[in-house]
Formats: C-alpha cells, sequence, structure tokens
C-alpha cells in the first residue's frame, strides 16, 4: 500500500522536461518531506501525486491501483484517495463560495447526503479550530490563516488516504502553522493517513516527517 510516483517525466513546455525520471513513495501513515532548491520541481511532483498534472511519461499508483491520464478520466475513486492543500488558499476557492460551502463542496460533488453533509462539515470545523461565526463569510472577509484552514478541511473532507501538502504552512503565522500541522499529523497517526509535504523550510521538514527526500539532488 502507498502513493508512488515512479520515473516521472514532465513539464509544461515540449521539449522542457521539469522533472526526469522523479520519484517518490508515501506509505500509509507516513510523513514525506519533499525538499530542494526553489524551481527544482517540487510542486510539479506535487501535482502529478495529487493527479491534477499528467505525467509525460512514468506512473502514478494509489494502493496499488495505477492512475492513467487526464484527472476527468481517472475514476472518482481515485482521485478522491488523494487531497491536496496548496500555499495560497486564495487562489485555491471561489471567490462567491462562503467557508461553510468551501468545505461542503467535495461532499456535494460526491452526492453525500446533505444532513451527513452537514454533520461532517461541523465536524472539520471543530478540528480545523474554525468559529461558526465564520463559516457564512466569503473569503475576502477572512484572513489567509483563517481561510487555509478552511481548505483544509475541505481536504480531508472525504477522508483522503493520502493528503499532498504543497508549501500548506508557508504563508500563515507561527500558530496557525502549528494548528494546521498538528491536525494532518491526527490524521496520521489516527487512520493512517499518508502525506506528501513539500516544504522550502527544513527544519519544518525535520520536525514533522519521518522521511526527507530531497529533490534538486537526485
Ligand atoms: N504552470 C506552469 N507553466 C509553465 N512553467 C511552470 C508552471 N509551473 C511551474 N513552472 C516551471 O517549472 C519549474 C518547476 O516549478 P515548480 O513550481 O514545480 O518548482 P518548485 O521546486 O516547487 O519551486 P518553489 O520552491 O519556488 O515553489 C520552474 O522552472 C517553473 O518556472
Amino acid at each position: 500500500m502507498s502513493l508512488t510516483a515512479t520515473q516521472i517525466t514532465v513539464g509544461y513546455r515540449r521539449g522542457a522536461p521539469v522533472l526526469r525520471q522523479a520519484g517518490v513513495i508515501v506509505g500509509p501513515g507516513q510523513v514525506v518531506g519533499l525538499a530542494g532548491p526553489s524551481g527544482c520541481g517540487k510542486s510539479t511532483l506535487a501535482r502529478v501525486l495529487a493527479m491534477l498534472l499528467p505525467a509525460w511519461s512514468g506512473e502514478v499508483w494509489v494502493d496499488g491501483v495505477l492512475a492513467g491520464g487526464a484527472r476527468h478520466r481517472i475514476p472518482r475513486q481515485l482521485r478522491t484517495a488523494v487531497g491536496v492543500v496548496f500555499q495560497s488558499p486564495r487562489r485555491s476557492v471561489d471567490p462567491r463560495f462562503t467557508l461553510a460551502d468551501v468545505i461542503a463542496e467535495p461532499l456535494r460533488a460526491t452526492h453525500v447526503p446533505s444532513s451527513d453533509a452537514e454533520a461532517r462539515v461541523r465536524e472539520l470545523v471543530s478540528r480545523v479550530e474554525l468559529t461558526g461565526d465564520l463559516l457564512a463569510r466569503r473569503p475576502h472577509e477572512v484572513s489567509d490563516g483563517q481561510l487555509q484552514r478552511a481548505c483544509l478541511a475541505r481536504a480531508l473532507a472525504l477522508r483522503p488516504r493520502y493528503l499532498v501538502c504543497d508549501e500548506m504552512t508557508s504563508m500563515l503565522d507561527a500558530s496557525t502553522a502549528a494548528a494546521l500541522v498538528s491536525e494532518v499529523r491526527r490524521e496520521v497517526s489516527g487512520r493512517r493517513m499518508g502525506v506528501l509535504a513539500v516544504s522550502h523550510d527544513r527544519e519544518l521538514l525535520d520536525v514533522w516527517a519521518d522521511d526527507v527526500v530531497s529533490l534538486g539532488s537526485e
């Protein structure tokens, strides 16, 4: 069982790959840090693992199932097995949504009955320590830290087996960062979620990750 990328070659312009034959393996209950110099392709590999960017060659496997092709062609069950949180919460949400809508979105998209979805949203909100009064607000009415808490709640809504955190805490103050890392840790120890944590903050990775893979030095 693992979230595995093998021999990934991918880029954004034909003939100019950003990654050549790159790979990473994240096991259940494991936090793997992905480090490396700016521009080496950490976010690119994270997007491939989250099945948001199809590789030119190489393979992504989720617990032994090959995820092939473009995202919309990958079965939903496989896609929802991997959650993702990005660096900028503002760029990852629809500005017209309330925070409650943001968190409930994956539940609605997968047709979870509304009473179950409401209960799940309440549970997630308390886990990421958002207060109820914030739920009716839209992204421009809350802080980056509050919005990132909602983005983490959204990413955890469907209980993903793996979570890709791409610089999840780098825009946040220390206490919000610690709260989010601690919630992710709870999911790791509680139900053995596996995590790929991309960060340029080596100190954070040394504390948080079981293993750190350095992309630039491969
Ligand atoms: N959407 C895109 N279109 C074109 N080029 C891109 C795109 N995203 C990233 N790149 C390029 O791909 C390379 C790798 O970028 P990537 O964001 O994966 O690196 P990174 O290691 O995460 O960097 P950082 O630590 O600075 O966030 C860079 O040269 C970048 O300019």
